[in-house]
């Protein structure tokens, strides 16, 4: 069997706390296969950037680069999440584009070719992971990689008349056409980038999944909904209830239900509207006061970011203010923390929430809503709230659907999970499940890396 070697930006070093879903979901995929990860070691260094570190863990081989300040700041903080993320999570409004981080972006992309390309063997197979790395592929080749390249996006594939407003675009999405296999979350995803193919890249779609570009050349592309260790977040879920971190947040409760949710804190993931969302069922539905505690976790992640230090402070005010507006002497509606915690206390803190909010505006996938699934007690599982705009409502359609930006539609389907009776609970957990068992991380990475081997 040939070397699978995983590209992406983030990489999960042994002993290192993560909380990015790809991240996440690549460890888990790795695990079971083995091969080599490369990617950013997570250093800023003093100089230039380019030094290489390896180390190996079980049965995977890390290789990884330092970025300079420079580079770190243009690449990652500038092209890839200030112009690159917004503009794939529909949010036009918050893209900053300039000729610097986008001359950054390439430079950082070369580099990683170059550091690369010396470790590949003809029959290795490449699978390279998300928006920071699209021109990696074509590079690649340039330096005259020839084994099979696979590109997987984590994130939405936006509308073609949004793409089409990057200056550059047409460069960049035809970088693309170098790998063998373009995969995406969901099938609406495709559908845009075959229109974005048609529309402004200059191809066509040959037929559904197989796409022609303007040099001629062929690639397949397809939808490949990314999962969660299913069978695994349900042990873990099931031996937290044991421990300290499960209990502490049990007594603490005092016998009041929970809202739970995990996010990044970032703009995708509708924060602010929850809240408000949590300040509306507050209000409209007074019968339930005192009934539920709210508890939202939201590590600060890409805090150099301009945008993401302006969010943290505009939550820090909104918890404040609901908190200051509802509390009792004895209860506190929410709680705000902006911690990381690790998957075997997360899990358990899953189990013990009677709701799971996850509303973001626009995501991915979205590996929060699985995991709450996957971590209930099946006999008396949780409700979960999710936004019709990740990725995961496509295959959760048993979850309470709710469109984030109507705060009275997500008040009112919180009041509603809180009073679900056992037995629609259970029936909704059961169809959610039954996806989840039969769709977990395993059948992706195969589905994929099958359909990559055959392209
Ligand atoms: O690496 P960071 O900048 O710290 O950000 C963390 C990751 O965020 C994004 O995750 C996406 O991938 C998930 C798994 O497929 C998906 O469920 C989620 O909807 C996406 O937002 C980003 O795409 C990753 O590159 C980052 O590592
Ligand atoms: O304190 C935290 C918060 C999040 N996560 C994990 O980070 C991932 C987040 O992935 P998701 O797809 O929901 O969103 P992303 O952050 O990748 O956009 C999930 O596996 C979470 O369990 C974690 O391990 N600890």
């Amino acid at each position: 069997m040939s070397r699978l070697v995983v590209v992406s930006n983030r990489v999960a070093l042994p002993g290192q706390a993560s909380s990015g879903g790809l991240a996440v979901a690549l460890q888990a995929a790795l695990e079971e296969t083995g091969g080599l990860w490369f990617g950013w070691s997570g250093n800023i260094a003093d100089d230039a950037s380019g030094q290489l570190h390896e180390q190996t863990a079980g049965n995977i081989d890390y290789v990884t680069v330092d970025l300079s300040r420079a580079d770190h700041d243009d690449y990652y903080n500038g092209f890839a999440n200030r112009t690159l993320w917004p503009l794939l999570h529909f949010r036009m409004d918050l893209v900053d584009y300039s000729r610097e981080t986008w001359e950054a972006y390439r430079r950082v992309n070369a580099l990683f070719a170059d550091r690369l390309a010396p470790q590949l063997r003809d029959d290795d197979v490449v699978w390279i992971h998300d928006y920071h790395l699209i021109p990696l592929a074509s590079l690649l080749r340039e330096r005259g990689v020839r084994c099979k390249l696979g590109f997987f996006l984590h994130v939405p594939m936006p509308s073609s008349d949004i793409l089409a407003a990057l200056p550059h675009h047409g460069l960049l999405f035809e970088g693309l056409s170098a790998h063998d296999l373009v995969g995406f979350q969901t099938s609406r995803d495709l559908e845009r980038f075959q229109d974005y193919v048609r529309l402004f890249g200059r191809g066509r779609v040959v037929e559904h999944g197989v796409l022609e570009t303007a040099s001629g050349r062929r690639l397949r592309a397809g939808a490949f909904p990314i999962s969660i260790d299913t069978a695994g977040i349900e042990r873990q879920a099931a031996a937290a209830v044991g421990k300290s971190s499960f209990k502490r947040l049990a007594r603490s409760l005092s016998g009041r239900a929970l809202a739970i949710g995990v996010d990044r804190l970032d703009y995708s993931k509708g924060l602010p509207e929850r809240f408000r969302a949590f300040e509306r069922y507050l209000q409209r539905y007074p019968d339930q006061i005192g009934e539920l505690t709210y508890l939202q976790i939201a590590p600060v992640s890409r805090g150099d970011v301009l945008e993401y230090q302006t969010l943290r402070s505009e939550l820090e005010q909104l918890a404040g203010h609901i908190n200051g507006g509802h509390a009792e002497p004895d209860w506190t509606p929410m709680r705000y923390v902006n911690r990381n915690f690790p998957h075997a206390s997360l899990t358990g803190f899953y189990r013990l929430a009677r709701l799971g909010l996850v509303t973001p505006l626009r995501d991915g996938m979205n590996l929060v809503a699985k995991e709450y699934v996957a971590a209930q007690d099946p006999e008396d599982p949780g409700v979960l709230v999710l936004s019709s705009f990740a990725g995961a409502a496509r295959e959760l359609d048993q979850a309470l659907l709710v469109n984030p930006y109507d705060l009275d539609g997500v008040a009112a389907a919180i009041a509603r999970a809180v009073s679900m009776p056992l037995e629609e609970r259970r029936e909704r957990w059961e169809a959610m499940m039954a996806c989840l068992r039969d769709h977990d991380i395993t059948d992706w990475r195969r589905s994929y890396l099958q359909t990559l081997r055959a392209a």
